[in-house]
């Protein structure tokens, strides 16, 4: 069977190798495992809560409609909770698309909101369709994200795929191809442009990068072997995050303390402006992640 639904899981399972899988919670249509012929790629706490009573913390978190929490007042995100809404609430389950390779569908619209907080945003006036597309291959795991804004007024959103990889040890870890791009220090809170060739680990760390060309592969390296590749859909910002020991000491649901050294988060998305969508309109987002592979080394001089 290619995919399986039970009460509160949708289980997809490759048809060459029953040992290539990918569990969604419909509580946040969030991705919690993905296994590549036995072996688990991302990182969930073992804190976490999987009953609905709060945001995954690891696997894929879906950000929407605001990265973080918002500083303006004025803007109709503002009293949102930090990243929206999407993450902790449950989704329509809509059935499979494809049977090989294994491609499944999940839809939030205000219905399947809360209430409570639906009226944080905008006052509860605006009307979406968001069809997340989960599609398993044999090495890669696929997930777009389809917004439609089905009301009369203009809407402004985040977009943000929460991605929690996981990997053997984080200050043996490298990530490519962020050079010379412009750069948010959400702990400094400073903008400058990024100078290493190869990002590497060292303390806690929060950087958004900003509007980076989609023709950018973002490698996961450890040891000179591509453990992962992103490639962005229409995503044109990189949040790169590792909470290292202090964030994770603070935070009630990061379990075990010293789980940083196994996880990081390559996070891509639209954060650093809003998303407009007019009456109407629609907009796509998506990341493919992949395995393995060669080093491509991607400058802005090619
Ligand atoms: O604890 P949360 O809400 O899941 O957020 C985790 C982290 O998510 C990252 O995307 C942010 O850049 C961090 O600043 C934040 O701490």
């Amino acid at each position: 069977m290619p995919v399986d639904e039970t009460e509160t899981q949708v289980i997809l399972t490759h048809p060459s190798d029953p040992n290539t899988k990918v569990t969604i919670l419909k509580y946040g249509a969030t991705v919690i495992s993905w296994l590549n012929k036995g072996e688990e790629k991302l990182w969930v706490s073992e804190g976490a809560f999987l009953d609905g009573s709060k945001p995954v913390r690891g696997g894929i978190p879906l950000v929407f409609p605001v990265f973080g929490k918002q500083k303006s007042e004025a803007h109709p995100t503002f009293k949102l909770p930090q990243h929206g809404f999407a993450r902790n609430s449950t989704w329509e389950f809509l059935g499979q698309t494809t049977a090989n390779p294994p491609t499944v569908e999940f839809g939030l619209g205000p219905e399947q909101v809360s209430p409570d907080l639906l009226k944080l945003w905008g006052d509860g006036s605006y009307d979406f369709t968001l069809i997340l597309t989960i599609k398993l291959e044999e090495d890669k795991l696929t997930t777009l994200i389809d917004i439609e804004n089905r009301g009369s007024k203009e809407f402004e959103f985040n977009w943000l795929f929460h991605t929690y990889y996981r990997i053997p040890d984080i200050t043996d870890t490298l990530v490519n191809n962020l050079v010379d791009q412009s750069c948010f220090d959400q702990l400094l809170a400073e903008e400058y442009t990024e100078k290493s060739p190869v990002i590497s680990f060292h303390e806690e760390f929060d950087r958004i990068y900003q509007k980076v060309p989609l023709d950018k592969t973002f490698q996961i390296i450890e040891f000179g072997k591509v453990l992962f590749n992103l490639h962005r859909i229409n995503l044109n910002d990189t949040v790169v995050w590792n909470p290292w020991i202090k964030k994770s000491e603070a935070t009630a649901d990061f379990f075990p303390k010293n789980g940083y050294l196994n996880m990081l988060c390559v996070e891509p998305g639209n954060v650093s402006s809003f998303v407009k969508l007019g009456a109407g309109e629609k907009w796509q987002g998506g990341q493919e992640l992949s395995l393995g592979g060669e080093i491509k080394v991607q400058t802005n001089i090619y």
